[in-house]
């Protein structure tokens, strides 16, 4: 199984003069980590939308855990997503009422997959996870997620996208909000336990201070021909 195998996308927003995205080939392994840099607007957050098919692609571009995302439509694709793909974006779209565990277990809400790979004690693979992502605190994972900072609500969206081992995890800039030393952390645990998972990781951004921390690190420059 490839949790991710991408061959000759071309996408383009509807009304833009060139296209976005021309990419001819990108794979991960299982357990694989890569950091894909490139300067603002060269298109990063535009692949992690079509991987997660928020955006339409051409069918055959992009396959998802051996599955042809361009190909599942409507209701079939967000539980396809949700099975299979972890997301940790610059918006976090924490469900705000809800508390930090409570959201965590949003996937094993979702998706039996999901669920039947988080354990046999889900809640308590919620709190192993917020707890290795400092959130341990119970005042902390019990509280409303719009009451947490935005550096909290960052490593509660990542222990959301860790639980129930999903195939492939993309990551858009998750450590916007941390200083030096958590970053590393957040970086740290989050390529550790992908690995440990076998959940592939595809982690964008601009700070090339975190590139050493994962299998692999690629230029987006280099890996889309349309920036050329
Ligand atoms: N919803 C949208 N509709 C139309 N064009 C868009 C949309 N989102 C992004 N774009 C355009 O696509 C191009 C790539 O944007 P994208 O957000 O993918 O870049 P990025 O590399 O992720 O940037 P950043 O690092 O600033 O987040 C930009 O020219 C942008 O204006």
């Amino acid at each position: 199984m490839h949790p991710l195998r991408i061959e000759r996308l071309v996408y383009r927003w509807p009304g833009a003069a060139r296209n976005t995205l021309e990419i001819g080939a990108l794979s991960l392994a299982s357990g694989e980590s890569l950091f894909l840099f490139g300067p603002s607007g060269c298109g990063k957050s535009t692949l992690l939308s079509a991987i997660a098919g928020v955006v339409e692609v051409p069918k055959g571009a992009i396959r998802v855990a051996d599955q042809d995302v361009g190909a599942v439509h409507g209701g079939a694709r967000d539980r396809f997503r949700v099975d299979h793909i972890g997301m940790i974006f610059q918006v976090f779209n924490l469900i705000p009422w809800l508390s930090a565990t409570e959201n965590v277990l949003l996937p094993c809400t979702y998706s039996r997959h999901r669920r039947v790979r988080a354990g046999d004690n889900p809640e308590g693979t919620a709190r192993r996870l917020l707890s290795e992502l400092d959130l341990s605190d119970p005042s902390l994972a019990s509280k409303p997620a719009n009451e947490l900072s935005v550096g909290q609500q960052q490593r509660v969206a990542a222990a959301r996208a860790l639980i129930g081992k999903p195939d492939l995890i993309l990551a858009d800039e998750p450590t916007s909000a941390l200083d030096e030393a958590a970053k590393a952390a957040f970086v740290d645990l989050l390529t550790r336990e992908c690995a440990e998972a076998g959940t592939a990781l595809l982690f964008v951004s601009h700070d090339r201070s975190l590139e050493r921390q994962f299998d692999r690190s690629v230029d987006f420059r280099d890996l889309n021909r349309s920036a050329a």
